[in-house]
């Protein structure tokens, strides 16, 4: 994607390092992070300097090449794979990312595993990119069938950031704005805030801003507002891990949007590439894990002072206890369609399989 006319893919190689943007200082500062260890890997995705499930899994591919750099040896791969799953629990992608990459590189003499790994990342890394920009494409075509139907600009409500940040590049639910957007077609984006950390007022909206695309930012409790209002036309999430009956998990809130859509009749949207399935589950609510992340990000918020300063303050009564579950799991009954790589498909078992027939056969990641 461009910012100010130069055109960044999320991660790349710089030299013997990883170059990624830092998104803990997106909107306010642009900071690129060279990543050159196992361990920095882990820690970028840990404390969310990369975030956004297939990114997620893109740089756990890179840090798994970095590891083999220092150790290539079986155990030196076993140990590498674990501590890079350990990182985050409910976005699928990370561990099929590692299931790819270890299906690629244990067949190897340890000498041949390190350049090994560094083709095989990239190679995911592009596969990402192919993904997204076909997610785009297909979502696209619901963008327009909504302008066609109403002849004005389209409303498209969206939760935290499924944007290229979040991927190596297009994004998962903004792809299809991306691509409708440029394609002339008019649209507005709703842009939940997605407290506690603010992905959409920081990360969607920067996006957004950037690429010229009309946007507003809202309150997360106004989009049910919006929707009974007649203001919103679709909605449109991306998803951290989707089970094979299309319950879908994301970014807190979601399941919340999801009702309101539903009490609305409101079409919802998830956007998400085949590497977000999670073949092996059934019951999503009961089966994906849900991160518990630190309670501060709930009493603390950052912002940029008047003075131009980046700072962190205190929004909740000092002493109170704090919850944050990072994710939620919205059930397939809520959900209109998943926008998929290969198309567009209703969120059931036999829905998936029709766009992934491969899967019938139980095959592996
Ligand atoms: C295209 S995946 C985006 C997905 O990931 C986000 O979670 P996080 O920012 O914690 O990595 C959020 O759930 C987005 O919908």
């Amino acid at each position: 994607m461009r910012i100010e006319g130069r055109h960044y893919r999320t991660i790349w190689l710089d030299g013997e390092a990883v170059a990624v943007i830092d998104q803990t200082r997106l909107p306010f500062r642009f900071v690129v992070r060279r990543l050159t260890s196992r361990d920095e890997a882990v820690e970028a995705i840990r404390t969310m300097v990369v975030r956004g499930a297939p990114l997620i899994g893109v740089t756990a591919a890179y840090g798994l090449a970095l590891a083999l750099r220092e150790d290539p040896s079986d155990a030196g791969l076993a140990e590498a794979v674990r501590v890079l799953n350990a990182t985050r629990p409910t976005a699928v992608n990370l561990a099929w990312a590692l299931a790819r990459m270890r299906e690629t590189l244990a067949p190897l003499p340890p000498a041949a595993r390190h350049r090994a790994a560094w083709q095989a990342a990239a190679a995911l890394a592009d596969e990402d990119v192919a993904a997204c920009e076909a997610i785009g494409e297909h979502g696209a075509a619901l963008i327009a069938g909504a302008h066609a139907r109403t002849g004005r600009p389209v409303n498209v409500l969206t939760h935290c950031n499924a944007g290229w940040l979040a991927t190596v590049d297009w994004g998962t639910a903004l792809a299809p704005i991306y691509k409708a957007h440029d394609a002339g077609v008019p649209v507005h984006v709703w842009v939940d805030e997605t407290r506690p950390r603010c992905q959409g007022a920081a990360l969607s909206a920067f996006e957004l801003h950037a690429h010229g695309v009309p946007h507003t930012v809202i309150a997360d409790n106004a989009g049910g507002h919006l929707m009974q209002h007649d203001r919103v036309d679709l909605c449109l999430v991306g998803s951290d891990r989707t089970t094979a009956t299309g319950d879908v998990a994301n970014k807190i809130g979601t399941y919340l949007k999801a009702l309101a859509a539903h009490d609305n009749g409101v079409p919802f949207y998830v956007a998400l590439p085949g590497s977000t399935v999670d073949w092996s589950l059934a019951d999503g609510v009961r089966e994906i894990p849900i991160e518990e992340r630190s309670a501060t990000e709930v009493t603390h918020v950052t912002g940029l002072g008047d003075d131009g300063t980046v700072r962190t303050v205190a929004v909740a009564s000092p002493g109170s206890p704090a919850a944050n579950p990072a994710f939620d799991v919205t059930p397939a009954r809520l959900v209109t369609g998943l926008v998929t790589e290969r198309g567009i498909a209703p969120a059931t078992r036999e829905g998936l399989l029709g766009l992934f027939p491969e899967r019938r056969l139980g095959s592996a990641a």
